[in-house]
């Protein structure tokens, strides 16, 4: 459940009545998400019409200082045509604003629903929307340094240490040791970078039938390497859920939606191999991390590591390498 926060009916009236968006009719809680405390917020204008919107209250995982660069990022791309949400200005004109010392945004509202099994076509669709953003967002002035690259792979999983990592999967400890001295030693520098999302898992994609109605979850958004999208997405989106089965008709299609828009260089086609190591132990080291430091009367119930150590297993394997060819 993603309401860390309650607020009472007459504060969250007070919330909206800073926004000209009308008067509060309903805010509800959204039991999906993990980071932050979201509500579905329903308002009526002067005219009598119904609005809807998305009120996120930013617990501590998100660093405020990162704000404004995550909204104006999300104005940038709907100004330029993509489906992400546009952030609701208050009456004074900030993107977000303070309430009991936690900082708040008020988002529009997009239909649609998060996919569990995708389709190829989805999955075309999906990859098509990634690489529209990476197009729009060359325009985008602000920068972000990529707060979870190598450097905090590392440090998450030397935190988890051998022992913790042994008490999650006997052989899980000598896998991230040796994928590690990989990616340190073979991480490239020479292609090409932008703002990427950098966490486009389905829960973060809303979908009606094969067409892409929202992107949102930016929280992670960043400046970094282009393709690494490409990777992270390939790796959230191709496989069952446990990371048992690949499943090659998404692969194609996520990969020729996207060119269908952004064509890879060379560069990239052959560097994707790696990056996508790099995206399985990416998700990997949060999720060992939270496995071994949750505790156990925690809201939120931590994700299977081993399902990204399966993934990077199968990235790993020079056999799979032609997945990714030009
Ligand atoms: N702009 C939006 N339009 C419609 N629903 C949204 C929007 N933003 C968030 N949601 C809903 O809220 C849920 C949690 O949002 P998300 O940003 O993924 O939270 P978290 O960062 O905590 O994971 C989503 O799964 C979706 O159901
Ligand atoms: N996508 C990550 C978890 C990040 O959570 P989100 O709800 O903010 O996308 C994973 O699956 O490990």
């Amino acid at each position: 459940m993603a309401v860390y926060t309650r607020l009472g009916a007459e504060e969250m009236g007070a919330i909206i009545a800073t926004f000209d968006v009308g008067s509060l009719v309903s805010a509800k809680g959204i039991a999906e998400g993990v980071s932050n405390s979201n509500w579905l917020i329903e308002t009526q204008d002067e005219q009598d019409i119904a609005h809807r919107f998305i009120l996120t209250m930013y617990e501590s995982r998100t660093d405020i200082s990162d704000l404004p660069f995550f909204l104006d990022l999300l104005d940038h791309l709907a100004a330029n045509g993509c489906p992400v949400p546009r952030t609701i200005h208050d009456r004074d004109g900030a993107s977000h604003r303070f309430h009991q010392g936690k900082a708040l945004a008020l988002i529009e509202f997009l239909p649609g629903v998060s996919v569990s099994d995708p389709t190829p076509g989805q999955a075309r669709a999906v990859g098509a929307a990634l690489a529209q953003v990476h197009l729009s967002a060359a325009g985008f002035g602000d920068t972000r340094a990529n707060s979870m690259g190598l450097k905090a792979w590392q440090q998450l999983l030397g935190d988890c240490g051998h022992e913790g990592l042994a008490s999650i999967h006997p052989e899980l400890a000598r896998i991230v040791d040796r994928e590690l001295a990989a990616l340190e030693a073979g991480w490239p520098t020479d292609l090409p970078r932008g703002v990427i999302h950098a966490d486009l898992f389905p829960d973060n994609v809303l979908m009606l039938g094969d067409r892409v109605t929202g992107l949102i979850d930016f929280y992670f958004a960043c400046t970094d390497i282009t393709a690494y999208d490409v990777a992270v997405t390939h790796a959230a989106w191709c496989f069952s859920a446990d990371g048992t089965q690949f499943i090659p008709a998404l692969s194609t299609a996520l990969l020729e939606g996207y060119e269908s828009v952004r064509v890879l260089s060379p560069e990239e086609h052959a560097a994707l191999p790696l990056l996508a190591r790099g995206a399985a132990m990416r998700f990997l080291a949060t999720r060992a991390y939270d496995w071994l430091n949750t505790p156990a009367d925690a809201l939120v119930t931590p994700k299977d590591p081993m399902a990204f150590a399966r993934r990077l297993k199968f990235y790993a394997d020079p056999g799979n390498a032609g997945v990714f060819a030009a």
